[in-house]
């Protein structure tokens, strides 16, 4: 097993062994304190550009599922077509994996999608400098590499558009009898009539649970890539997915949800860098949180009941609630630090949960907004 180190931007080094792909990487190191649901996270495509570290220490115990793919072209167990993070860091790699579904283990998957991981990272440890100094930029470097790497500069998160790398490249329609069909988005795309009621997707890195919810519902999806301008389409709802990086970057996301708003009457729902993007939208402002919410267990409170939720989360940046204009209020606030998690518009059919309703993984048992939008259609 090859040495490696994973050298933070604030100069800290961790030493571990490689379990996975042996590639040097860099990105923003982030926690996640979720127990399982590693197959989904690493497919989760608002993990791009990042490291992953697990807090939970001992990781593979379960293996992988089947990368099966349905006849609608979503993947059965996995949130996306392939890993999107970084690399996984971890404390106890288990080599042995037990499972009715498995078919392989975490260390050949990951060498398998040429993603590095890492163990034997005293992940306790590294969580709190992340905790304390906030999330910062980090570097994996293997034996014998490191003079390689060493004048290498580490590259600025928030100056990338990861969106438009993870957005889909053509417009796929999806129907809830399973199959679905793929256009050109640069085609003149026009969508057949049916008895069924049509989301746009907005698809800033969606993750397939997030469709799956939406067709369990009996409407019919037409996932747009990030930038695309569906105004002129005819269509029920407007629906802006999860996706990875700044929302900074996702500009034109907004000005085609500014159009869309010309609609009083479109019943329109965001979730993570969708509750951004409206809350943008909006006229609201983003900022960056200290170090995020990625965990299977954040308390949030629906604003003006007393009614709270464990919501399944995965986000660096939060909507500031006091730049939401005089239209809108938060929806839902976090319980540990009173952050925004979600919005809505006062009179119009509009809102947002900022933390993850589709779960995958975590807990369902905020699923019940699917049915609040599918009822605005
Ligand atoms: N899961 C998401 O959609 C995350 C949104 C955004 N990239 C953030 O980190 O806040």
């Amino acid at each position: 097993m090859r040495n490696v180190t994973l050298i933070l931007d604030d100069g800290s080094r961790f030493s571990g062994k490689s379990f996975g792909y042996e590639k040097p990487v860099a990105g923003e190191v982030v926690f996640n304190t979720a127990m399982t649901g590693y197959p989904e996270s690493l497919t989760d495509p608002s993990y791009a550009g990042q490291l992953m570290t697990l807090t939970y220490p001992l990781v593979g115990n379960y293996g992988v599922p089947p990368f099966t793919i349905e006849p609608n072209g979503l993947a059965t167990f996995m949130e996306s077509e392939k890993i999107h993070a970084e690399a996984i860091i971890v404390s106890d790699y288990s080599y042995e994996y037990s499972h009715w579904n498995a078919v392989e283990s975490l260390g050949d998957w990951l060498k398998r999608e040429k993603v590095p991981g890492i163990t034997g990272i005293d992940t306790r440890e590294l969580t709190k400098v992340l905790r304390e100094h906030g999330v910062m930029m980090g570097k994996i470097v293997f034996e014998n590499e490191e003079l390689r790497m060493k004048n290498e500069e580490f590259p600025s998160y928030s100056d990338i558009n990861y969106v438009d790398q993870v957005s889909c490249k053509e417009i796929i329609h999806y129907f809830p009898s399973g199959t679905s069909s793929h256009s050109a988005a640069n085609s003149s795309f026009f969508i057949p009539h049916s008895s069924l009621k049509k989301v746009v997707l907005v698809d800033c890195g969606v993750k397939t649970n997030i469709i799956r919810c939406l067709l369990k519902r009996n409407v019919e999806v037409i996932r747009v890539p990030w930038d695309y301008d569906y105004n002129g389409l005819e269509f029920d709802g407007l629906f802006i997915s999860n996706g990875p990086g700044d929302p900074d970057t996702c500009d034109a996301a907004v000005q085609n949800i500014r159009k869309a708003m010309a609609n009083e009457k479109l019943p329109i729902f965001g979730i993570c860098m969708g509750n951004q993007l409206l809350s943008k939208a909006g006229g609201a402002k983003i900022y960056k949180l200290k170090y995020g919410h990625r965990s299977h267990n954040q308390p949030v409170r629906m604003v003006g009941t007393e009614r709270c939720f464990i919501t399944s989360q995965n986000h660096g940046y939060a909507v500031d609630n006091n730049t939401l204009s005089a239209d809108w209020e938060p929806l839902f606030i976090n319980m540990n630090d009173g952050s925004n998690e979600g919005i809505k518009h006062k009179r119009n059919p509009w809102f947002s949960a900022q933390f993850h309703p589709e779960a995958a993984s975590g807990p369902t048992d905020t699923e019940f907004l699917f049915d609040e939008f599918v009822k605005l259609l």
